[in-house]
């Protein structure tokens, strides 16, 4: 095993590897070419500064050992890529195109879509929504807009929140003008509380929703424009949709005259859409200057198109990881960003990776379960939290750390000098325990955390992503599991509403009956007794709450535990 120095990198400026492999399916010879690395363990890049430094990723020797046992997969990789840029259908479950990457380049083959394209769609956004935060567009009351509220799940939320903290960490209610609001799940507590903080005459909500049709989407929008009907308040006025062209919600929209509508693409998939108007609007209600995110995100693709492998930092990153999972069987990777500007980037990241390599089969169809599971969070604090499992416990995990080296304040601290210089002392201390316990580790750095190291750091997790997923056979770009849970809640709200309209219709009454014996009594052939149970014990606990079960006002019910089982009583 090559043994590299703790420090003092050896500096190697120019060196070529010419590798052959004793493999028949390889025929050509293959050249790498190492320009500009320090050495074959440390990558940086002069124009950006982003540094990425492998040394203790101590699954893998050296670069130059390992690279060259993955020239089949390294093949593969630039052709996949380069179809995907041609715009090639390389989402075959959904039978799509792959295009986010096409959103910020500068010369994109395909047509219509390029950074050009971009930007020239994030100048209309700004202009409508600079004019709401200007007042020059009003609701009838005259008054500026002043809350704006997100709605939005998974790629349609993570991406505006994990931009929008970046800038403002999690005090943008109160910093930003007009006030910026997130709901994302059904959940009415935290509807109402959004409700009461915004003024409703003066407030927008931005749908955000690639199909139209997401169901917890819809319900908050559906909520939504109830209130505003019950407060004599146009829909119109108070509603802004990103979405694709002829969606539910599009359709919706136009029906509506919606204040803004603004289309994304097919082909640009949830958990990479921040790139598109999914991430523009946000940012431009929060004044935040999304070209730069997106100049972020193309200056990245540049260097992870590079074809000298191990020059190209996306590609280190996916054979390191590789190599780890296959050979030691790290499934699990650790994210903590050391900047609250990040706090929700390892959030961000869970949805990227999860769904894009958590697959049963790989791409030929074949039952082949593969997963890289993220957690993480912000250093320092999550040092306090999980880093004792991490150092001591169980070793099944490697780790990504993420700091900024430029600081715009700092504050002088007796131990450390300045907060900063204790931030570091952290960053660093964390590596040097890391190393003293065996846990391998990345470090990434980068200047400071602007919207456009942010977007290379997007931008880079997406290309490890991708990468990953051919040296892996499968589809990242599907996510057929997510489909498993939302047709069995579609189930569940049928038999719900079933269950409603069936009490109601008869009023009827029963006392001391198991949910097997209610099912009887509501003459359901074929019932999920698992579901029935859920949604009786739930009328015990809200049957009066008033917008809960409309069609029982006057019922009541109650249960019982008896003997390990639940028993229901309903009367009028
Ligand atoms: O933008 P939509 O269509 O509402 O979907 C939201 C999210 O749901 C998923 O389809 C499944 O979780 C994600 O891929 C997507 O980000």
């Amino acid at each position: 095993m090559k043994q590299v120095p703790h420090s003092g990198l050896h500096s190697i400026s120019s060196r070529q590897f010419r590798v052959e492999i004793f493999d028949t399916r390889i025929l050509d010879r293959i050249d790498f070419q190492i320009e500009k690395m320090s050495s074959p363990f440390v990558f940086y890049d002069h124009e950006s500064g982003i540094k990425i430094d492998f040394t203790h990723f101590s699954t893998v020797s050296s670069f130059d050992d390992v690279v060259p046992t993955y020239i089949t997969e390294i093949r593969e990789i630039f052709k996949t890529l380069k179809r995907i840029e041609k715009g090639d259908i390389v989402n075959h479950t959904e039978k799509r195109a792959v295009d986010h990457y096409n959103l910020r380049m500068s010369e994109s083959p395909v047509v219509g879509k390029s950074l050009a394209e971009t930007l020239k769609q994030w100048e209309d956004v700004k202009k409508l929504c600079d004019s709401i935060r200007a007042g020059e567009l009003k609701p009838a009351c005259g008054e500026k807009y002043s809350d704006i509220i997100f709605n939005g799940i998974g790629g349609s939320y993570l991406g505006p929140l994990m931009l929008i903290i970046s800038a403002y960490t999690d005090q943008f209610c109160s910093v930003c003008e007009p006030k910026l609001h997130f709901i994302s799940n059904s959940d009415p507590e935290s509807f109402s509380k959004i409700l009461g903080r915004v003024n409703l005459p003066t407030s927008i909500m931005v749908t955000i929703s690639k199909s139209g049709s997401t169901a917890e989407t819809r319900g908050n929008m559906e909520a939504f424009n109830a209130i505003l009907e019950k407060n004599s308040l146009p829909k119109g006025e108070h509603n802004i949709a990103i979405t694709t062209k002829l969606s539910m919600l599009d359709k919706y929209a136009a029906e509506h005259k919606f204040i803004g509508v603004f289309n994304m693409h097919n082909e640009t998939g949830g958990r990479t859409s921040v790139g598109s108007p999914v991430g523009m609007v946000p940012c431009a209600f929060a004044g935040l200057d999304f070209s730069a995110f997106v100049k972020g995100q193309s200056h990245m693709d540049s260097l992870t198109r590079r074809e000298d492998a191990l020059s190209n930092p996306a590609l280190l990153m996916a054979v390191a990881i590789h190599h780890s999972t296959i050979t030691v069987g790290h499934k699990n990777m650790i994210v903590l960003a050391y900047c609250d500007a990040l706090r929700e980037f390892a959030h961000y990241l869970q949805q990227l990776w999860m769904e894009s390599l958590g697959k049963k089969h790989d791409t030929a169809g074949r039952v082949h379960p593969e997963g890289q599971s993220v957690f993480g969070g912000v250093g320092t604090s999550e040092q306090h939290a999980f880093m004792q499992q991490v150092q001591q416990g169980i070793h099944d995990c490697f780790i990504q750390l993420i700091s900024f080296r430029r600081r715009e304040t700092d504050f002088p601290i007796t131990s450390s000098g300045s907060m900063g210089r204790q931030l570091l002392s952290f960053v660093k201390g964390t590596e040097d325990a890391l190393v003293k316990n065996k846990v391998p580790f990345f470090d990434i750095s980068l200047l400071s955390p602007s919207l456009f190291s942010i977007g290379m750091l997007v931008a880079l997790q997406e290309r490890v992503v991708s990468f990953l997923a051919v040296m892996k056979r499968l589809n990242a770009y599907d996510q057929p599991g997510v489909q498993d849970g939302k047709l069995s809640a579609k189930a569940m709200d049928k038999l719900s509403l079933e269950t409603e309209a069936a009490m109601a219709e008869g009023k009827v009454s029963f006392e001391k009956k198991s949910a097997e014996e209610v099912a009887v009594i509501l003459k359901f052939d074929e019932v999920n007794l698992f579901f029935l149970e859920a949604i009786l014990m739930d009328m015990c606990e809200n049957i009066k709450l008033e917008g809960s079960y409309g069609k029982l006002k006057g019922a009541e019910m109650k249960f019982e535990f008896i003997d390990g089982q639940f028993f229901f009583t309903m009367s009028w």
